[in-house]
């Protein structure tokens, strides 16, 4: 279980974060909601230590995490929201920096490499460098060096992001099979029928604070018959929205 406690983020021109408090629970695929801004990634770099929070704690299953660092990112897998780092680096060489870090052994490491590489049609590209990639062979890279560990807690920032829609099946396969185990997976997504489709539970940001909380199924009943973009756009989207559509559509008429 993870628990946000009052976390506040404050950056020289931004209060990413304002007062966040939510419990996530092992077991349920987690899903993180929000216009761009709303402050996902600053939630999830937070857990995983990329980030210092202004104020508040996070406790991981029970333990506080400014605490107990080393020993809960070891725990974590983590894929940022971008995959565009380490370039310089082959497959291989990246997915050895995170086998070192997480103090895999050899033999689990060469399996779990084996299975995820071939899982997600990189076994051949291994020795070839991150920069020749395109963006989801570079996506791919990074998912399978968070799971490379096999860790109990997989935070996930916009993984579905440019994979091919294999990938995108295979990984919410293992999302499920993971939860299904008692494990915690937690994701951030703009695709609001991948959330309806895989997430138990939900957080909705908007500029920082928390909207809503809670499962999914809750949230669609408040709505009979409208879709999970429907409601999200409701409670977070733009006011007079079709006005703005319309104005737009107007004015591209008298062009
Ligand atoms: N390193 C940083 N320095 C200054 N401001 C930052 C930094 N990182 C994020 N912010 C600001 O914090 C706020 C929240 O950003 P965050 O990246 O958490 O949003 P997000 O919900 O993940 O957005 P997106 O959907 O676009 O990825 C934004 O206003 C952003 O400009």
């Amino acid at each position: 279980m993870i628990e946000f406690n009052h976390l506040r983020k404050v950056y020289p021109s931004t209060e990413a974060l304002r007062d966040l408090t939510l419990t996530i629970p092992n077991g349920k695929i987690f899903g993180f909601l929000g216009h761009n801004g709303a402050g996902k990634s600053t939630t999830l770099k937070s857990l995983v230590s990329i980030i210092e929070p202004t104020s508040g704690t996070i406790n991981v299953d029970g333990y506080n995490l400014a605490d107990h660092r080393l020993s809960i990112k070891k725990k974590i897998g983590y894929v940022p929201d971008s995959p565009d780092m380490f370039l310089e680096l082959t497959a291989n060489d990246y997915w050895d920096l995170i086998a070192s870090a997480y103090e895999i052994p050899k033999d689990v490491r060469e399996q779990r490499q084996t299975k995820l590489a071939r899982l997600f049609d990189m076994d051949s590209h291994a020795d070839e460098p991150i920069g020749d990639f395109s963006h989801g062979m570079r996506q791919k890279t990074v998912v399978i060096g968070a799971l490379l560990s096999d860790p109990d807690i997989w935070v996930l920032d916009e993984p579905m992001t440019g994979l091919d829609p294999q990938a995108i099946y295979d990984l919410k396969t293992l999302m499920r099979s993971h939860a299904a185990k008692g494990k915690t997976v937690i994701f951030s997504t703009h695709v609001l029928a991948t959330a309806q489709e895989l997430c138990d539970e939900l957080a909705i940001l908007r500029h920082g604070q928390l909207i809503y909380n809670g499962s999914v199924k809750q949230l669609l009943s408040t709505m009979p018959n409208a879709s999970l973009e429907t409601i999200y756009l409701k409670m977070a989207g733009r006011q007079g929205d079709s006005q703005v559509i319309d104005q737009l559509e107007g004015a591209d008429k008298h062009d």
